[in-house]
């Protein structure tokens, strides 16, 4: 879908920003280009719509030569996405998501209507339409900034570290808004990212840029954190890429036990015995915390969630991070659907890792 073929670009004559890069981006597909600051990422990514010329090579979209078609038409044909959200001050949030259908000629009515689907699609109450950028929190105007990229429904879409500037929490959720999307736009989709584990969750490949401008490995995640192609890629991706690996193993055989429930924080003796951990949920058995067996009084906050087809990497996070050292399943309604063993989620991991090596 998009060919980079020998690619060089150098600013004033200098060090090559990017040195003959060449390769080729799946159509439907995320493709994530990330390493080290000054590596070329940005560069890479703004020569794709002419917001920065090649010095040489050739890339293409769809076939076509890039270099040949008029820029601020190609611009407009692919959504574009940064880290600040980029979005007009002085324009409600509708009329910024409004911005480039108009430009390409919708009636306004029609853009605004366009406008308002957009912002349910991304997850955002449809009040906050009304609103300007300043009046929403980072996090609400990164959505705001994914709608309008995708208000004239490009093929493409280039994502500049759009979640970067959001706190971790609201960045995971962004991610994994962003998979779920996709699995229904299936748009081709170039992400920028200097987050080796950002770039692992979201990629179908992910392309590891090093230091002077040069591809240093293209592949599919798993298989850049199984076989690193060389020094630099072994250490950009850490130590911990067994850890990381774990995102690729459905946690489908992780047994789910059941748990104590209770639908107010003040137990009594009644509601568990000594020592125990029970599980504090709403009405609809959605769950509000937990109540420790100390005191007995009070919630104390959970931790992450697991879901029906999660990873191990999340099985693990939910028993990990929970105060009881149990962690939390829910069904696709919220409810808790049991609780799972860190013990058992480990050995669980050790299972796969066998099997793993076991085969040829
Ligand atoms: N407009 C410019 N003029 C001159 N040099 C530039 C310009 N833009 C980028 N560079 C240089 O090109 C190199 C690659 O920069 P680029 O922004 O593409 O890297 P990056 O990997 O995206 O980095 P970061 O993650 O820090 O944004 C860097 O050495 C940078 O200083």
């Amino acid at each position: 879908m998009i060919v980079f073929e020998n690619v060089t670009k150098r600013y004033q004559g200098g060090q090559p920003a990017v040195d003959a890069l060449s390769m080729s981006i799946d159509k439907g597909a995320i493709t994530v280009f990330v390493g080290p600051s000054g590596c070329g990422k940005t560069t890479s990514l703004r020569m794709i719509n002419r917001m920065v010329e090649p010095s040489s090579g050739t890339i293409t979209v769809a076939g076509r030569n890039v270099s040949q078609e008029p820029a601020a038409r190609l611009r407009r044909s692919m959504g574009y996405v940064m880290q600040s959200s980029g979005l007009m001050p002085h324009r409600s949030v509708l009329d910024n998501i409004a911005t480039v259908p108009r430009l390409n000629g919708v009636p306004k009515a029609a853009a605004r209507k366009r406008a308002a689907e957009l912002l349910d699609v991304v997850g955002l109450a449809p009040v906050l339409g009304k609103r300007y950028p300043s009046q929403l929190s980072g996090g609400q105007q990164q959505r705001v900034g994914v709608a309008r990229a995708l208000a004239a429904d490009p093929p493409v879409l280039l994502m500049d570290e759009p979640f970067s500037a959001v706190d971790p929490v609201v960045r995971d959720e962004l991610q994994q808004e962003l998979l779920r999307l996709q699995r229904e736009l299936a748009k081709t989709i170039v992400f920028v990212t200097h987050d080796i584990d950002e770039a692992t969750v979201l990629g179908d490949k992910v392309a590891v840029f090093a230091v002077g401008g040069k591809l240093a490995q293209y592949a599919a995640p798993e298989e850049i954190l199984r076989a690193p192609a060389n020094d630099f890629v072994a250490s950009f991706v850490g130590r911990d890429r067994g850890f990381r690996h774990l995102a690729f193993n459905a946690a489908d055989a992780v047994r789910l036990h059941p748990v104590k429930m209770v639908q107010s924080a003040e137990r009594t003796v009644a509601d568990g015995g000594p020592g125990e951990w029970a599980l504090v949920v709403d009405a609809d058995g959605r769950p509000l915390g937990w109540s420790s067996p100390r005191d007995g009084t009070g919630l104390v906050p959970g931790g992450s969630l697991f879901h029906r087809g999660d990873t191990l990497r999340r099985a693990l996070d939910a028993a990990l991070s929970s105060p009881s050292g149990l962690g939390v399943a829910v069904d696709d309604d919220g409810r808790v659907a049991g609780v799972l063993k860190a013990a058992e989620v480990l050995a669980l991991i050790e299972e796969t890792r066998q099997n793993r090596e076991e085969r040829p």
